[in-house]
């Protein structure tokens, strides 16, 4: 029997805001546990909530990035569960009335392009994180409880892992240029659930998904699907029935374990929240908000072409991510050529930033130190050679190039005061080689090229002295 396989996915997204979503505390990662929590997140008795109005123009600008409608109504429901990641026991949530409906992300899978439906995006807070010590006992940080989460719902339009890994890659990187979240998945910024089932090719009905939570990384939702999928083929295959759960990826086994049977939603005994009014959302004030949008990636790849004259591919490399492109774009604009700047972001920055596990911003790097280095290529004051270690300066401590090269005595000889006497010395010397020359041995220029360039030991610009050389020779 063959089968096919239907995947949706649920992905939370932190938003980037000053305040939580319903109390004035601030929104921070990676402060003391329980400092940044509030009366109002935990629900005491006698508080109100009040909506993050901010909050609510990100979620729009996401809405709008994704292709969504925008809701002209929305209001806010209460979801029931214990757990003590949220002591308050509700969480406050939209399920009737949702920000917004009907968008879809474009992805490209092995050269081929197919639109990914997103069935909604609503507007949410984030519970408090639990975690379990080694002590035997378990700890509550409320920090996080109350940060604004937007919920994106994609359609069951994802057929296979590969395909949930591209969907992933493009909702991050399209939410990262709104500047609406960091999207990391490694400070939880970023959150995915995934849902999937398989089927027999031909029948209508969708099999009964298993849900995936715990997924650390792209990587990890890719191999969680695909041994999901193997699993679910296998039990089905040998006349078993697949049963609605919610699982957990393991990584040192690459293997998903049961964590519960899912409820449904009735367990969660959602009703509205009596503490919030209704939320009207303006045509003006989303057309304000369309208007500022920051470019997005495609736009930005077409420009770079245009504008900058790379090729479409390294612009295809610069947009992955907002801090590449932004990175860029500032080096050039700082004077810099546009293809080396390129050709070094693609190749040096992006080989040192895989090799040390960093980000950019984690770098010294900057643009104005890049810029001054290829300046400094350009213009022939260091050889690629010696770019190699500039490069390595300005990255581990942000020296200024052309300070550092001066002062390292790096510069090139250019200066023809210095390079002609010394031509002419070595020509002097080796007669036989301007014979040699003359008579059209180019082993000949080799020779008295390598020559100079060990009289200026390495210093000379290998340029300069190809061009005075030629030009002594034909005086000779
Ligand atoms: N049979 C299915 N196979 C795979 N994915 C599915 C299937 N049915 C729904 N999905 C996807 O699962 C995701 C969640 O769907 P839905 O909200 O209906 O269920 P849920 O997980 O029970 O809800 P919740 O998580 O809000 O409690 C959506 O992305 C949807 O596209
Ligand atoms: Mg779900
Ligand atoms: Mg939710």
């Amino acid at each position: 029997m063959n089968f096919e396989t239907t995947i949706g996915l649920e992905v939370h997204v932190e938003l980037k805001t000053k305040t939580k979503m319903f109390s004035p505390s601030a929104n921070l990662f990676g402060v003391e546990q329980n400092t940044n929590t509030n009366v109002i997140d935990f629900g005491f008795p006698g508080v109100l909530p009040t909506v993050n109005k901010n909050a609510y123009r990100l979620g729009v600008m996401v809405a709008l990035a994704l292709h969504a409608e925008v809701a002209p109504y929305t209001h806010f429901d209460r979801k029931n569960y214990f757990y003590p990641d949220n002591p308050k026991a509700y969480q406050i949530t939209q399920f009737e009335f949702p920000l917004a409906k009907n968008g879809y992300l474009e992805i490209e899978v092995d050269g081929k392009k197919k639109k990914i439906g997103i069935e909604e995006l609503h507007v949410e807070e984030d519970a408090g994180k639990n975690t379990h010590g080694s002590d035997g006992y378990s700890y509550v940080d409320l920090n996080r409880q109350g940060t604004p989460l937007i919920e994106i719902v994609s359609k069951p339009d994802i057929k296979s892992p590969e395909e949930a890994y591209a969907y992933l890659e493009k909702l991050k990187q399209t939410i990262q240029f709104t500047g609406a979240s960091d999207v990391k998945m490694e400070e939880g910024s970023m959150r995915v659930d995934t849902n999937i089932s398989i089927r027999p090719i031909g029948q209508k009905q969708y099999g009964v998904k298993s849900e995936l939570k715990n997924l650390n990384s792209f990587n990890h939702v890719r191999l969680g699907l695909a041994y999901e999928e193997k699993r679910q083929e296998k039990i089905l295959l040998s006349g078993g029935t697949v049963r609605p759960e919610t699982r957990r990826y393991d990584e040192p086994t690459g293997q998903t374990y049961l964590m519960r049977v899912k409820e449904g939603k009735d367990d969660y005994r959602y009703f509205p929240e009596p503490d919030l009014p209704a939320f009207f959302i303006e045509d003006e004030w989303v057309q304000e908000i369309a208007a500022a949008i920051p470019e997005m990636p495609e736009k930005r790849r077409a420009r770079y072409v245009s504008e900058f004259e790379i090729p479409e591919y390294d612009a295809g490399i610069l947009t992955q991510t907002k801090e590449m492109a932004d990175f860029f774009e500032a080096t050039v604009n700082l004077g810099a050529d546009a293809k080396l700047a390129s050709n070094w972001l693609m190749g040096e920055v992006n080989g040192y930033l895989n090799e040390h596990k960093l980000d950019l911003e984690e770098t010294k790097l900057t643009p104005e130190n890049l810029a001054g280095m290829i300046k400094l290529i350009v213009d022939g004051t260091i050889s690629s050679k010696i770019a190699k270690k500039v490069f390595q300066e300005i990255i581990t401590n942000g020296s200024e190039p052309k300070a550092w090269v001066t002062e390292k005595g790096m510069v090139q000889e250019s200066n023809p005061d210095v390079l002609l006497p010394m031509i002419n010395e070595i020509l002097d010397n080796n007669a036989q080689s301007i014979e040699d020359y003359k008579n059209g041995k180019d082993r000949a220029l080799g020779f008295l090229v390598g020559q100079i360039m060990k009289q200026s030991r390495g210093k000379a610009n290998p340029k300069m002295v190809n061009k005075f050389l030629l030009e002594e020779l034909a005086k000779r």
